[in-house]
């Protein structure tokens, strides 16, 4: 059976990559792609143009569910757009596979909900590669150990958010292990509001922009008279794909809710 895929920011830098990958892939056909800009301008019809390759663009997901019939929609848009758009999808009985980043956990709630009211597939993967799923799996099985840990997340300053999916879902799955407790000296100020970094838990995430870097991230984890570091990079989006067509096959064969690509790969 061929896969039939919708790609919500398929002109993105990681939807444009999304797309060569899965034209590539024998069992997935790139039906359609959604999105609200061409060019700059804001769309306002509904079948508007094509892509270079011939991929038609909507700018309404029910449109285009109603021309190509997609199982799945990959969103790889910004986190303004994502929750709409795997909502919509979900409700039109599209299974979701979300690579975008910031949603908040009530938006994951309600995503969880919708996707086992409709018995639809939603998996969302804070980081495809399947080095950096690892990366996130050592540093939880080392933080029982060392429990004082800072996550330093480096990435290209096109980037819109922060901190970046990876260094949240890196430090929930550390949560999960690690007994709760403040780092740092109990007295610690700011004088420069900020300088500590993000805190989840008394752990703290550092966010680094800047042009030339592309997705990275070190885990530093102390004890007494040592240091840990564990370190992913990315230097190329094809590091993401595997993970992106492993997702997609996954959600068409069955229907669940997943956070986090560990748990499929597990
Ligand atoms: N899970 C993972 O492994 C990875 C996740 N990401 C995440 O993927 C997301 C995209 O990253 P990246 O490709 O670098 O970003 P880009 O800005 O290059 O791409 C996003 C695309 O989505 C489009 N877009 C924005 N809003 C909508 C909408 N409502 N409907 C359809 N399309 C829309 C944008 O159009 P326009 O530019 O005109 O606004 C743009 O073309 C980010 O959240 C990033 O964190 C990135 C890499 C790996
Ligand atoms: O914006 C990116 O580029 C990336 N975003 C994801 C994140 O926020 O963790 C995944 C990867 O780090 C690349």
């Amino acid at each position: 059976m061929t896969i039939k895929l919708a790609i919500a920011g398929a002109r993105g830098r990681m939807g444009g990559t999304a797309v060569l990958a899965a034209n590539e892939a024998a069992d997935i056909e790139v039906v359609a792609a959604l999105d609200y800009k061409y060019d700059g301008q804001f769309l306002h019809n509904e079948t508007v143009t094509e892509m270079e390759d011939g991929i038609p663009i909507y700018t309404s997901l029910t449109a285009l569910k109603a021309a190509h019939n997609p199982d799945i929609l990959l969103d790889v848009t910004d986190p303004d757009a994502v929750f709409v758009n795997a909502s919509e999808a979900l409700t039109l009985g599209m299974h979701v596979v979300i690579g975008t980043s910031g949603l908040t956990s009530e938006m994951l709630t309600d995503l969880e909900r919708l996707s086992k009211e409709r018995q639809k597939s939603c998996i969302i993967a804070p980081n495809f590669s399947i080095g950096a799923v690892l990366m996130m799996k050592f540093a939880q099985q080392a933080a029982r150990y060392l429990g004082d840990i800072e996550i330093l997340e480096m990435h290209h300053d096109r980037k819109l958010d922060s901190p970046s999916g990876t260094a949240v879902k890196t430090a929930e799955m550390i949560r999960e292990v690690r007994a709760a407790h403040i780092q740092g000296h109990p007295e610690e100020q700011e004088t420069i509001p900020g300088a500590r970094g993000a805190d989840i838990e008394g752990m703290k995430i550092h966010s680094i922009r800047l042009p030339g870097l592309l997705a990275h991230q070190e885990v530093l984890l102390g004890g007494e008279g040592e240091l840990l570091k564990i370190r992913h990079d990315s230097f190329d989006r094809k590091s993401f794909m595997p993970g992106i067509l492993l997702a997609i096959r996954e959600a068409v064969s069955t229907t669940q809710f997943v956070y986090g690509l560990e748990k499929i790969i597990d």
